[in-house]
C-alpha cells in the first residue's frame, strides 16, 4: 500500500471521492501514514442517507436467505483476511497485534453470528380475547439508520452495529471515527462486494461535527446508535429525542474491580492488570479503580506493583509488546493530566507516572497505578480513558459493594474472591449492566447482550439477539374471519 493512497467514500453503490482528505497516522509511528481518507461534505452525506431511503424498500422485504449469504460472506473474508486487517487495525489505533487479530475475529464472528439470526427471526400467534380473531405480533425493519463509531473498536464496534443493522432488513450510513478510518473503510470494501443492493450500506468518513451532526439532525434517518463520550452522546439523544427518532448509546464507565481478602492473589493481579493496562486502557469497560479489603490491600499493592514491572509497552507490531501506544497526541495529554490530578490530589504514585521513550516516535505512556485514593477523588469519579489506575482501600465487602455502585456510571463491575456468598450477593447487587466475577471487567463475549445502566447507557442493548430491539420495530396485526 502507497503511503499517499487515498480511500473515498461509499454511497449509493459506488466510491465518491472526498470533498476533502485527511491522513491516517500511525500513534506507534509519526511517520508512518496509512493512508488519505475522504470527508463527506454535507451534500455527500445527504446524498447516502437518499440512497439508503432508495434502498430501504426492496431490502426491508428481501428474502431472508440473500441477507443470510451476504452477511456470512463478509463474515468469512474478515475470517479469511484476520492477520492483515489486524495489522491495520494496530496500525491505525495502536492495539497489540494479538489484540488487533482478536478484535478482527470479533468482527468476523458477529458478522456470522447475525447472518444466522436472519433465519431466526420470530413473532407470536396468539388467540385474540374475541372469538374467531387472532393476533400476529412480528418485527419489522425499524428503516434508515446512521451508525457513528469511535476510535477504540475499528472493526468491532462497525461490525456490531452494521450486522445486526442489515439483518433485520434496515438500511445504513456508518461514520466510523475520524482518527481510525482505516478498518472501517475495509469492512465498506469487504461489504461492497458481498452482494448487498446499492444503497443498503453506505460509509461517509469525517468529523463528528460535521458528517455526524449531519446524520443526527436529518428527518430521513429511524433511529441512531452511537458509541463515544457521554458529552456527545447526550446531545445526539436530545436531538434524536426531540424528532422522535429512535436513539441508543453505549457511553463511559468508571468500572470497579473489588479484590475481596479471601481472592486468590495471583488471580486478582492478573485480571486487574488485563482490566486496567491491557489496549491502553482505552476499553470503556476497562477498570480505572480497584477497591480493595483491608486484609489483602498491602499484598495487594505490592504484588500489583512487582507485576506492573515486567509490562513492556512498545509498537503495536513489535514482538513482545504488552501495551501499545495512546491512540493520539489529545488522549496522552488528559491521561497525562490525570496522573497531574491524582497526584495534586494526594495519591501516592505506586508505578509508571510518565511517557516511556521507544524506537519510533509515538505516544508511549507507562502504565500507572495510584494507592492510597480516596473515592472522592477525581482520579476514582472521572473516566481517564487511558493506562492509569488507583486503588482504594476499604474495609470489607460491604464497603466495597457500596463504593462501587458509587458513580454515575454502571457499565462494567468485577469481583476477585473464592467466596460463592459474596460473588452471588455482588451479582444480584452490583448497579452494573454487565458482572464479572474473577475475571477482568473488559473483555466480551459477541453472542450475548452488551451494554450498561446510570450514565453508561441509553436505549436498548447491542449484541446477541437483544440487538433486534434497537433494528425493529413491532407490529400487532389483528386477523379476522
Ligand atoms: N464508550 C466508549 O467506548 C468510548 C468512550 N470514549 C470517551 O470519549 C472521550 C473522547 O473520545 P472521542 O473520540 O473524542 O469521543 P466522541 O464522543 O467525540 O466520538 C465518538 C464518535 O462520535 C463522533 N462525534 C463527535 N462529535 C459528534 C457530534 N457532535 N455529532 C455526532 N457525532 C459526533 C466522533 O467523530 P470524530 O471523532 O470523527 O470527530 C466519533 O465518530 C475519550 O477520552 C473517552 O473518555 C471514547 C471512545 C469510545
Ligand atoms: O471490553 C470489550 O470487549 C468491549 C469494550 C468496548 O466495547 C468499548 O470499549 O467500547
Amino acid at each position: 500500500m502507497s503511503a499517499t493512497q487515498r480511500f473515498d467514500n461509499y454511497i449509493g453503490g459506488q466510491w465518491i471521492a472526498g470533498a476533502d482528505y485527511s491522513a491516517n497516522i500511525n500513534p506507534s509511528d509519526l511517520s508512518d501514514v496509512i493512508g488519505e481518507y475522504a470527508k463527506a461534505d454535507l451534500a455527500q452525506v445527504h446524498a447516502a442517507i437518499d440512497a439508503a431511503r432508495d434502498a430501504f424498500p426492496a431490502w426491508s422485504t428481501s428474502g431472508i436467505q440473500a441477507r443470510h449469504d451476504a452477511l456470512d460472506k463478509v463474515g468469512s473474508e474478515i475470517l479469511a483476511r484476520r492477520d492483515e486487517l489486524g495489522t491495520l487495525l494496530a496500525r491505525e489505533e495502536g492495539k497489540t497485534l494479538p489484540e488487533a487479530i482478536g478484535e478482527v475475529t470479533r468482527a468476523g464472528n458477529i458478522f456470522k453470528f447475525f447472518a444466522g439470526e436472519c433465519l431466526r427471526l420470530s413473532g407470536d400467534y396468539l388467540p385474540s380475547v374475541r372469538p374467531g380473531v387472532h393476533v400476529e405480533v412480528t418485527r419489522e425493519a425499524l428503516g434508515v439508520v446512521g451508525l457513528i463509531t469511535p476510535w477504540n473498536f475499528p472493526i468491532a464496534i462497525p461490525a456490531w452495529k452494521i450486522a445486526p443493522a442489515l439483518a433485520y432488513g434496515n438500511c445504513v450510513v456508518l461514520k466510523p471515527a475520524d482518527l481510525v478510518p482505516g478498518c472501517a473503510w475495509a469492512l465498506a470494501e469487504i461489504i461492497s462486494r458481498a452482494g448487498f443492493p446499492a444503497g443498503v450500506f453506505n460509509l461517509v468518513m469525517g468529523s463528528g461535527r460535521v458528517v455526524g451532526d449531519a446524520l443526527v439532525q436529518s428527518p430521513k434517518i429511524d433511529g441512531i446508535s452511537f458509541t463515544g463520550s457521554v458529552g456527545v452522546g447526550r446531545q445526539i439523544a436530545v436531538s434524536c429525542v426531540s424528532r422522535q427518532a429512535k436513539v441508543q448509546l453505549e457511553m463511559g464507565g468508571k468500572n470497579p474491580q473489588v479484590i475481596l481478602d479471601d481472592a486468590d492473589l495471583k488471580q486478582a493481579v492478573e485480571l486487574s492488570v488485563q482490566s486496567a493496562f491491557y489496549s491502553t486502557g482505552q476499553r470503556c469497560t476497562a477498570s480505572s479503580r480497584f477497591i480493595v479489603t483491608a486484609g489483602i490491600h498491602d499484598r495487594f499493592v505490592a504484588a500489583m506493583a512487582e507485576r506492573m514491572q515486567s509490562i513492556k509497552v512498545g509498537h503495536a507490531l513489535s514482538a513482545g509488546t504488552d501495551i501499545g501506544p495512546v491512540v493520539s497526541r489529545a488522549q496522552l495529554e488528559q491521561d497525562l493530566s490525570y496522573i497531574d490530578i491524582g497526584q495534586s490530589e494526594g495519591a501516592r504514585l505506586v508505578s509508571g507516572g510518565a511517557v516511556v521513550t521507544c524506537d519510533t516516535e509515538g505516544y508511549f505512556l507507562a502504565p500507572t497505578l495510584f494507592a492510597d485514593s480516596e473515592a472522592s477523588m477525581r482520579i476514582s469519579r472521572e473516566e481517564i480513558f487511558g493506562p492509569v489506575a488507583n486503588i482504594v482501600r476499604v474495609a470489607d465487602y460491604d464497603a466495597a459493594l457500596a463504593m462501587a455502585n458509587d458513580t454515575e456510571f454502571g457499565l462494567s463491575a468485577g469481583i476477585a474472591t473464592t467466596s460463592l456468598k459474596y460473588a452471588n450477593h455482588f451479582k444480584r447487587h452490583s448497579q452494573a449492566g454487565m458482572v464479572m466475577v474473577n475475571l477482568p471487567t473488559a473483555g466480551v463475549d459477541y453472542h450475548v447482550p452488551f451494554g450498561g445502566r446510570k450514565g453508561s447507557s441509553y436505549g436498548s442493548r447491542e449484541q446477541g439477539r437483544y440487538a433486534q430491539e434497537f433494528y425493529t420495530v413491532v407490529k400487532t396485526a389483528y386477523v379476522g374471519s
